[in-house]
């Protein structure tokens, strides 16, 4: 199977501070790859070097055979990437952001239309589509994200918590589109979630403090413990892996 996202030694070193240490894994098309960790073990920081956002201290990422670093450019054309938080530009309509996106994107007239009224049914964005993405709630604004993400259809999705702030409704919904697209591509999602692993995952890697510490199916994990939060637990907390 090819990998579609290959991450290769990637570290990130903040002043004397490591925040990723030679993290190496890929993904697979039709592979959905849960990123666990607890806060500040380096899941955003990972996320932002492989969607090109920050430049890595050592190590490479590629996306669909791209360098991320050395092309750049051909290398976004295959990603789409929700980065932690609300969409930028909060003073623009929900379809405006989406068209202006999608002008980004390369996009115009009735592809743009098309392509900006698909991504808001798969959201499920139709009934804001004329409010100012400010004044919506942060589920709401979360979609926005998301919609953002999946506009050009990218080979490679790469999102930063996408059902954090969304209601139980909301996240069944979105675990259920991610399931629905996942044939098609390859998908990373990380989540502080653990039900969410067994849900919509099909691998799940878990970091900490910068490294990796487990690289397994979700009923490879399960099976390492009473409880998927006492396999985390275990895999995390330094005390628990030092005795
Ligand atoms: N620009 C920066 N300058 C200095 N330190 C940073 C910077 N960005 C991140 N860090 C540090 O790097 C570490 C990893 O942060 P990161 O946001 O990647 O963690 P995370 O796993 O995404 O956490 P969370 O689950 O809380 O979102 C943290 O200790 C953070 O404080």
């Amino acid at each position: 199977m090819t990998a579609l996202i290959e991450i290769e030694r990637l570290t990130k070193r903040f002043g004397a501070f490591t925040a990723v240490d030679d993290v190496t894994f890929s993904v697979a098309k039709g592979e959905v790859l849960g990123f666990l960790g607890p806060n500040g073990a380096g899941k955003s920081t990972t996320m932002r070097m492989l969607a090109g956002f920050m430049t890595p201290t050592s190590g490479t990422a590629r996306i669909c055979g791209e360098d991320v670093v050395d092309r750049p450019v051909p290398a976004k054309r295959h990603l789409g990437f929700l980065p932690e938080g609300a969409p930028t530009y909060p003073e623009m309509t929900v379809t405006g952001f989406l068209q202006f996106c999608g002008r980004a994107r390369g996009f115009h007239g009735s592809a743009l239309g098309d392509r900006v009224a698909h991504a808001m049914s798969l959201t499920q964005l139709e009934g804001v589509r004329l409010q100012p993405v400010e004044t919506l709630s942060k589920g709401f604004k979360r979609r926005v994200g998301l919609a953002a993400a999946l506009l050009h259809d990218p080979a490679v999705l790469v999102l930063d918590e996408p059902t954090d702030g969304l209601d139980p409704n909301q996240k069944h919904e979105v675990r259920n589109l991610i399931r629905a697209m996942a044939p098609n591509k390859a998908i990373v999602i990380s989540t502080h979630i653990l039900e969410e692993v067994a849900a919509v995952c099909t691998r799940a890697v878990v970091i900490a403090r910068g490294r990796v510490v487990a690289d397994a199916t979700p009923a490879e994990l399960a099976a390492k413990g009473p409880t998927m939060d006492a396999v985390f637990r275990a895999l995390t907390l330094p005390e628990v892996e030092a005795a």
